[in-house]
């Protein structure tokens, strides 16, 4: 190792977008390697509107791993922590900074100490995949740092071992998790199906309805769903391999009404299975199941689906809008049933991209009460006051770009000469 020693900080800092699956992974058959029983699609979302930031730091004066996440330190003696690290120093390369003076031979990685911090700039633990733009981030940060040669779609599968629908948070665009035939996981990885300027008409509008962690994890709901689900073998085997086929089609062709049947069945299919998980499993909500009515008698008005709706593990809805003009007659509906509370501001309340809104027409408090119950509503009685809170707040994004080294060193999360948060 070169340069001024027990000195150095060699650091990188990188930003990975989150991914909403439109096929969705539940289920595993390999628990350590997280293998999944089928394969997955999903949409990466605008890292400009939510995204993981990670800077990882290498140092001889650091004495063992450490991370910080959102500004408090984690332990990384975590199995899943473990096993990315490990096959990350695994594949490390020479590394020389001759600005610095730093030399790094590639078995020295496997001596020295790192200190990560992150920060997701959307709530953690709440449903919004932070542990897929968590994972990818760490995986892809130290992947740079250390000099892999490996594409992002070998990273994928070590990222896959963090968390599953983090392999899929490698590339933007939309996205398939291949499940693989391998015992050891190593065909088990993300490829990128089109990018983000493939189908760029797409508006994608999420209802954070609740910003709580969740009761049931995915690792741990899933579990249960393939010990006592018969259905998932069902889902797994004869639905999910034909849907995979018409999804990737419906990509391509950009064929808005197919990719909204599959992607709305599909996320209705994932909460069946939890629900004939025993004891079930109820990630939806009662506000979770008046969206999908408002989408659903909305799609039926017109004749043909204009937006599609998909849930995760956990109340919150992920709707997709065929464009922008139908993205601003969603938020328009959304805003008639959902209104904030009397002390919430529009300008939190409807947060990312805001040009929605201007399309909308809405431009304060005022235009939200004048809004009037859209046409497909025909008994529209107090359902407003009702509704009032049900909806923590709205973000406006749009599919988005993978993974990105940020070279402005002013975004670095750790202090150059400490190596410590900043
Ligand atoms: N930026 C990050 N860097 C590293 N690990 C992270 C990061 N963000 C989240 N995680 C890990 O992911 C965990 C949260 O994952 P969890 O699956 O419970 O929630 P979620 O990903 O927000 O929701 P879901 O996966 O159901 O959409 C955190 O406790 C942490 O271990
Ligand atoms: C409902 C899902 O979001 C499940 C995601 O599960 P995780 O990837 O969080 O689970 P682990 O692999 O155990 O970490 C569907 C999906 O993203 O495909």
């Amino acid at each position: 190792m070169g340069g001024e020693p027990e000195k150095w900080i060699l650091m990188l800092t990188a930003r990975t977008p989150t991914n909403i699956a439109v096929i969705k992974y539940w289920g595993k058959r390999d628990e350590t390697l997280i293998l999944p029983i089928n394969d997955s699609i999903s949409v990466t979302l605008d890292p400009g509107h939510l995204c993981t930031t990670t800077t990882v730091s290498v140092s001889p004066s650091f004495d063992h791993d450490r991370m910080w996440l959102n500004g408090k330190e984690i332990s990384l003696q975590g199995g899943r922590f473990q096993s990315c690290l490990r096959e990350i120093r695994a594949r490390a390369q020479d590394v020389e900074d001759k600005k610095k003076g730093i030399q790094i031979k590639k078995e020295d990685w496997q001596k020295l100490h790192l200190h990560i911090a992150s920060y997701n700039n959307f709530p953690t633990a709440a449903g919004l995949a932070s542990s897929a733009a968590g994972l990818a981030c760490l995986v892809f940060s130290l992947s740079k740092l250390m000099n892999l040669k490996e594409d992002n779609s070998q990273l994928s599968a070590i990222a896959r071992q963090g968390s599953g629908s983090a392999c899929r948070s490698l590339y933007g665009g939309f996205v398939k998790w291949v499940m693989g035939k391998e015992d050891n996981g190593s065909d088990s990885l993300a490829i990128q199906l089109v990018d983000e300027k493939h189908w760029d008409e797409l508006v994608i509008i999420i209802a954070v309805v609740s910003a709580r962690q969740k009761e049931t994890s995915s690792t741990s709901g899933m579990r249960d769903t393939v010990e006592t689900s018969g259905l998932i073998q069902h889902r797994a085997k004869e639905v999910v391999p034909k849907r995979v086929v018409q999804m990737e089609d419906a990509i391509q062709n950009r064929d808005f009404p197919s990719f909204a049947r599959l992607t709305c069945t599909d996320s209705n299919q994932f909460h069946a299975v939890c629900l004939d998980t025993y004891p079930p499993i109820f990630y939806m909500n009662d506000t979770s199941h008046r969206i999908i009515n408002c989408v659903e008698k909305w799609n039926r008005a017109e004749g043909m689906p204009q937006v599609a709706y998909t849930f995760d593990a956990g109340p919150n809805a992920v709707m997709i809008a065929r464009n922008r003009k139908t993205a601003a007659l969603l938020l328009q509906r959304l805003l008639y049933n959902f209104p904030p509370q009397s002390d919430t501001d529009l300008d939190s309340y409807v947060i990312g991209d805001k040009s929605i809104l201007k399309d909308a027409g809405i431009k304060d408090m005022k235009d939200v009460e004048a809004l009037t119950p859209p046409p497909e509503v025909k008994d529209s009685t107090s359902l407003t006051q009702k509704s009032k809170g049900d909806v923590n707040y709205f973000i406006c994004t749009r599919p988005g770009g993978g993974p990105v080294v940020l070279s402005d060193e002013t975004q670095a999360l750790l202090d150059p000469l400490t190596g410590l948060p900043k």
